[in-house]
């Protein structure tokens, strides 16, 4: 499969929900190591800015973009990507490759209009960027750092606009993947073998079982990997396995969203003699997380659960429960820069009340004196502090406990909860609040 061709099939995957880096590796195997490269940066650099490409593509255009097929929109944000951003390669052969592809499709008109557009593209879409840059108008500011116009505004009231534009200028780090290293000697093995696979790791200063790369994809065969010594996660996520770990003293751990867990088998690993019971929703992720578990050798220690949180009944009442809550995922979106255009202002409201309901019931669920970690990858106070502010409000007997977090990347939120700020490309944007709910009614 050529580099091109895999690019557009990549975006087709992702309009239907599906993550660009999965649907990326599915086809990785039936490329050269030159496509493979082509096909990613394509992929990133389209996804990274989508409206704004689509907003240059426009300029171009006499009807609207939104009318084109789904292939044609998707040809013209690749090439406009491609021309205007990636300097290695003639924008003539990628113009004439995405021409064909839409012909490929039996799709001659569109065709023509791909091959019209991204030429006027190549003559002026530079010219329209540096215009862009030099505006000071906020709306251009968000579409040339790739952020949702609405999630951008919100921002903007939560933050501030000087403190929001940096934000966005965040979310243009390149992120980097870090590797949670357990037991933690496994560490200076770890770091030799990645350097026999010419893969630069480190110690992170941060946490003392991670290890930084300066590798963006997952370096398969990682040294310990199979033994379950080796699990690629993000800092910011450890942080929060990690805060679980600190707040359990005894008693049954109730994981309510266990996605493929991640979390659920750093927790089990760090706190080898607590109980703990996962549930998840996703037939798919439930199944993931006990093949993660088995990988760890924890299996017999976890029980997995597939169901609604919402109206599960747990085994017995848990003293600590973990909400790692499903969200819009906005503190990954340099990680996952498709997340950014499949969230809605409907979407959004979806997820808060879910992450409400979620909340109410781990306050049901929690025996008195118990703690809760409320967690997402989130930096949008919807999602966050206001999420707690209504559960709160209907329960006085629930406090806030303050977690052991510290450092430039910590910040506070308003007035509840730490934010995990996405300073380093290991830090994804996290927010936690650890709840304490008292022992008598007030
Ligand atoms: C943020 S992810 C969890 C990530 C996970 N803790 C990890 O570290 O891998 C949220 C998860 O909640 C699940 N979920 C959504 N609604 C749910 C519900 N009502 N009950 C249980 N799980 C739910 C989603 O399928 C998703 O996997």
């Amino acid at each position: 499969m050529r580099g091109i061709e895999a690019a557009l099939y990549v975006l087709t995957e992702v309009s239907k929900g599906r993550f660009a880096s999965e649907s990326l590796r599915k086809v990785s195997d039936r490329m050269t190591e030159g496509d493979r490269i082509l096909a990613s940066s394509l992929v990133y650099a389209a996804l990274r800015r989508q409206t704004l490409w689509k907003k240059v593509c426009e300029n171009f255009l006499r009807f609207p973009f939104d009318s084109l097929s789904w292939c044609t929109r998707h040809a013209l944000v690749i090439g406009a990507a491609g021309i205007i951003e990636l300097r290695h390669f003639a924008p003539m052969v990628l113009v004439s490759a995405l021409v064909d592809e839409i012909k490929k499709r039996g799709l001659e008109k569109e065709a023509r209009i791909v091959n019209a557009v991204l030429h006027r593209v190549e003559e002026r879409g530079k010219f329209i960027v540096d215009e862009m840059k030099k505006s000071s108008s906020f709306q251009d500011k968000a579409l040339l750092g790739g952020i949702p116009l609405f999630v951008a505004y919100q921002w903007k009231d939560t933050w501030g606009q000087a403190e929001t534009l940096k934000l966005i200028n965040l979310f243009r780090i390149r992120p980097y993947a870090s590797l949670r290293v357990l037991p933690k000697d496994h560490i200076p093995s770890l770091v030799k073998g990645l350097k026999q696979d010419h893969i630069y790791g480190w110690p992170s200063p941060l946490l003392e079982c991670s290890v930084r790369t300066a590798s963006f994809a997952f370096p398969p065969n990682l040294p310990g990997f199979n033994e379950g010594k080796v699990t690629v996660q993000s800092e910011s996520s450890m942080l929060a396995g990690e805060m679980v770990t600190r707040l359990w003293k005894d008693g049954l751990i109730l994981d309510m969203c266990a996605g493929r867990g991640i979390k659920t088998g750093q927790i089990a690993t760090l706190l080898p003699h607590a109980k703990i019971e996962a549930w998840e929703l996703s037939k798919g992720r439930c199944a993931a997380a006990r093949r993660e578990l088995k990988r760890l050798s924890i299996s017999q220690r976890v029980i997995i659960r597939q169901g609604d949180s919402l109206s599960m009944s747990p085994q017995s009442t848990p003293n600590l429960v973990f909400l790692d809550a499903p969200c819009s995922g906005s503190g990954t979106w340099s990680r996952h820069p498709e997340s950014r255009w499949a969230l809605t202002k409907e979407k959004m409201e979806e997820l808060v009340q879910l992450q409400k309901g979620l909340l109410r019931k781990a306050v049901d669920l929690v025996a008195p004196g118990g703690l809760i970690l409320y967690s997402t990858c989130s930096l949008l106070r919807q999602e966050n502090e206001q999420v707690i502010a209504e559960v709160l409000a209907d329960n006085h007997n629930l406090i806030e406990m303050s977690l052991p977090l510290s450092g430039r990347h910590v910040r506070k939120g308003r007035p509840w909860g730490t934010y995990i700020w996405p300073l380093l490309p290991w830090l994804d944007g996290f927010y936690m609040m650890a709840i304490l709910k008292r022992n008598q009614e007030v």
